[in-house]
C-alpha cells in the first residue's frame, strides 16, 4: 500500500482558491498512490487566524468540492487534510476530512486539543469531542490533528478501536520541530502503529514552518522525511507489519489499566 503525504507550502500571497486549484492537481498527480495525505488548514494556515472567519466553510463547501473530484479522479483514498468547518449553528471547528477513491465523504473529524492555551485556536473554534477511526481495504485509520500529537491518551483510544495507521495533518511551527519529529516517532513505537504526519512548508502569520513531514514504521523506523518546504515524500506501507510487530513484540499485551490513583 502506498502512501504520498503532500507537504503544502502555505503562502499568504496565494489566493485561497489557488491554491485549493493548486493542490487538487497535485494530489491528481499521486494517482499511482493508494493514500494521499494533506496537512492541517493549508487553504488557509494553521495561524492565519484572522482569516478564519472568512474562509470558514460548510462541510459541503468549496474544498470538499476540489477535495473529492481530485480523489475520484486520481483514484486515492484521501485524507485532504483540515478546513475552517463553520457548523449550522455558527460554530467553527477545525475539521479534517477523509474521501474514498470514489470521492465520497468517508469520514471527518474535529480536532479535539486546541492550540493557543488562552490565544488563537483555542478561543476561535470549538473542540471536536469523538475520536474518529476510518477502516480502508487494507488498513485502519486512526484521525488526530497536529497538537493532539501531544496527547498520547487520544491516540491509545483510537489503537484500542482499532487503528493501525495514524494520520496527524499539522501546521506545526519550526521552533518546536524536535518536538514533531520525537512526538511522530513516539507515537509509531508506543502504539505499533504507521504514523503518517503531514505538515505545512514555508512561512505563513509570520510563523516559520516546520514542514519535516514524516512517514514512521510500527518499529519507529522513518521510512520517508520532507524537508521544510513544498514536497511530496512517498512510502509503502506493508499492511501486516503492524500485526507481525504487535506479535513480535507483544508490549501492548503487557498494559495494565485501571490502577489505583496513587
Ligand atoms: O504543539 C505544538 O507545538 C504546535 C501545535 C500547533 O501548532 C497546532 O495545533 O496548530
Amino acid at each position: 500500500m502506498r502512501a504520498s503525504l503532500i507537504q503544502v507550502g502555505v503562502d499568504q500571497q496565494e489566493p485561497v482558491n489557488s491554491r485549493r486549484e493548486r493542490v487538487a492537481s497535485r494530489v491528481r498527480s499521486q494517482a499511482d498512490a493508494d493514500l494521499v495525505v494533506l496537512p492541517e488548514l493549508w487553504p488557509v494556515g494553521a495561524f492565519a487566524f484572522d482569516a478564519f472567519e472568512e474562509v470558514a466553510e460548510a462541510l459541503d463547501g468549496p474544498t470538499h468540492q476540489a477535495m473529492s473530484a481530485a480523489a475520484r479522479d486520481a483514484g486515492v483514498w484521501l485524507h485532504a487534510g483540515s478546513v475552517i468547518e463553520r457548523d449550522a449553528d455558527g460554530v467553527l471547528y477545525n475539521t479534517s476530512l477523509v474521501y474514498s477513491p470514489d470521492g465520497e465523504r468517508a469520514a471527518h473529524y474535529r480536532k479535539i486539543h486546541r492550540f493557543g492555551f488562552d490565544k488563537g485556536e483555542a478561543t476561535l473554534l470549538g473542540a471536536g469531542t469523538e475520536p474518529v477511526t476510518v477502516a480502508l481495504p487494507d488498513t485502519t485509520l486512526g484521525l488526530a490533528t497536529c497538537y493532539d500529537l501531544r496527547f498520547p491518551e487520544l491516540f491509545r483510544q483510537l489503537v484500542d478501536a482499532g487503528a493501525q495507521t495514524l494520520v496527524v495533518p499539522a501546521g506545526w511551527p519550526a521552533r518546536r520541530r524536535a518536538h514533531w519529529s520525537l512526538l511522530a516517532r513516539a507515537r509509531a513505537v508506543e502504539n505499533q502503529t504507521y504514523v503518517l504526519a503531514c505538515g505545512t512548508g514555508g512561512t505563513h502569520a509570520g510563523v516559520e514552518q516546520a514542514g519535516h513531514s514524516v512517514i514512521v514504521d510500527p518499529w519507529g523506523e522513518v521510512l520517508a522525511e520532507a524537508g521544510p518546504d513544498e514536497e511530496i515524500i512517498s512510502a509503502e506501507l506493508d499492511p501486516e507489519l503492524v500485526g507481525k510487530v504487535r506479535h513480535s513484540f507483544p508490549v501492548l499485551r503487557d498494559r495494565v489499566l485501571g490502577l489505583p490513583t496513587p
